[in-house]
């Protein structure tokens, strides 16, 4: 007996095609799931396959609306006895982003593992394959079950809560800068190392099952001189949350502080994330976040802090309750 593996096709490189084999200019989101799946044709030893095309889209254009359709369609595949694991392909751009939402809203154990690519399906050495049979032979593994949401890219495997896109054309651009990957694969094989210990998947909170939008979150980025104008639109425009990226360990500029001071007065919960690419960013460093009513992101980078504050917002508006979160998850 075979375990089944599920594919939920997004699009992303992965699915794109070029005129050229050697260009860095083509078309994301074009193959459907029947081709990408046609090219590692060894992968049927290892598990029986079904595909599901979700959407076919360049990962820059993801947006809330599928990411709650992949949720929940993870969700209900999961709970079925004849499916064991899921692979969702998807672009490198946004997949952190994806990905993290999932861990935290998925209820299952059984392995989920988004898989991508850097060179497109016409490219010299396409590295998509490689990547989906890796993300298929991990997906149908019993060793991944109880890991949280994974990523397969270039022979490593990570928990998608700690990796990020590091480079914009090159292959290995898959990082976990903190952490580093938890695991290897060959051979047909997960080998894991490491396994993070924040909460995911089966010991989340987060419920988006009757959710048909989430809270609206943006991102402001920090640089010398910088003033109010961005924070105050942002404002304006009814965010309900904000991802400061500040400069070192989530530090801000004077003016740019004034205008996150009036926007808490309003409501509006500011989280502090760092532009560093690396570390944690720390409750009162040389910011008092206890007397500004701030929050920090941790070990997150702003694009995932702002996944996790959506997911805080469709409970709560506490502070240290959301603070706890970015702890915790
Ligand atoms: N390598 C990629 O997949 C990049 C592409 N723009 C995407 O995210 O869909």
């Amino acid at each position: 007996e075979k375990p089944n593996v599920v594919i939920l096709a997004t699009g992303g490189t992965i699915a794109g095609k070029s005129d050229a084999a050697t260009s860095t200019k083509y078309t994301a989101g074009q193959l459907p799931i029947e081709d990408l799946l046609a090219a590692v044709p060894g992968a049927e030893e290892y598990a029986s396959i079904k595909g599901e095309q979700v959407v076919n889209i360049g990962s820059q254009a993801m947006n809330d609306k599928v990411w709650l359709t992949l949720a929940k369609r993870c969700n209900e595949l999961l709970k079925q006895e004849d499916v064991d694991g899921i692979v969702i392909t998807h672009g490198t751009d946004t997949k952190e982003a994806t990905g993290y939402f999932l861990n935290l809203t998925v209820k299952s154990d059984k392995p989920i593992v988004l898989v991508s690519s850097m060179r497109n399906s016409t490219s010299i050495s396409a590295d998509g394959p490689k990547n989906l049979f890796d993300g298929i032979i991990t997906a149908a593994a019993p060793e991944s079950k109880g890991m949280g949401v994974l990523v397969a890219s270039n022979d490593y495997i990570y928990a998608v809560r700690d990796l990020t896109k590091t480079n914009t054309t090159n292959v290995a651009t898959m990082k976990a800068p903190n952490w580093g990957p938890i695991g290897v694969a060959y051979n047909g094989k997960p080998y894991y190392y490491h396994k993070t210990l924040r909460k995911h998947t089966t010991e989340s909170e987060f419920d988006v099952s009757e959710l048909t939008k989430l809270p609206k979150v943006d991102i402001v980025y920090g640089y010398s001189n910088m003033d109010a104008t961005a924070i105050n639109a942002f404002v304006e425009n009814k965010s309900k949350g904000l991802i400061f990226v500040g400069v070192g360990n989530g530090n801000i500029y004077p003016d740019a502080l004034e205008a996150l001071k009036e926007a808490r007065k309003k409501g509006v919960v500011i989280v502090r994330a760092s532009r560093t690419g690396s570390g944690r960013t720390t409750l009162d460093a040389e910011v008092d976040d206890k007397a500004l009513g701030f929050v920090v992101a941790d070990d997150l980078n702003a694009q995932k802090a702002r996944v996790l504050l959506m997911l805080a917002l469709t409970k709560t508006n506490d502070l240290a309750e959301i603070q706890k979160d970015f702890f915790t998850y």
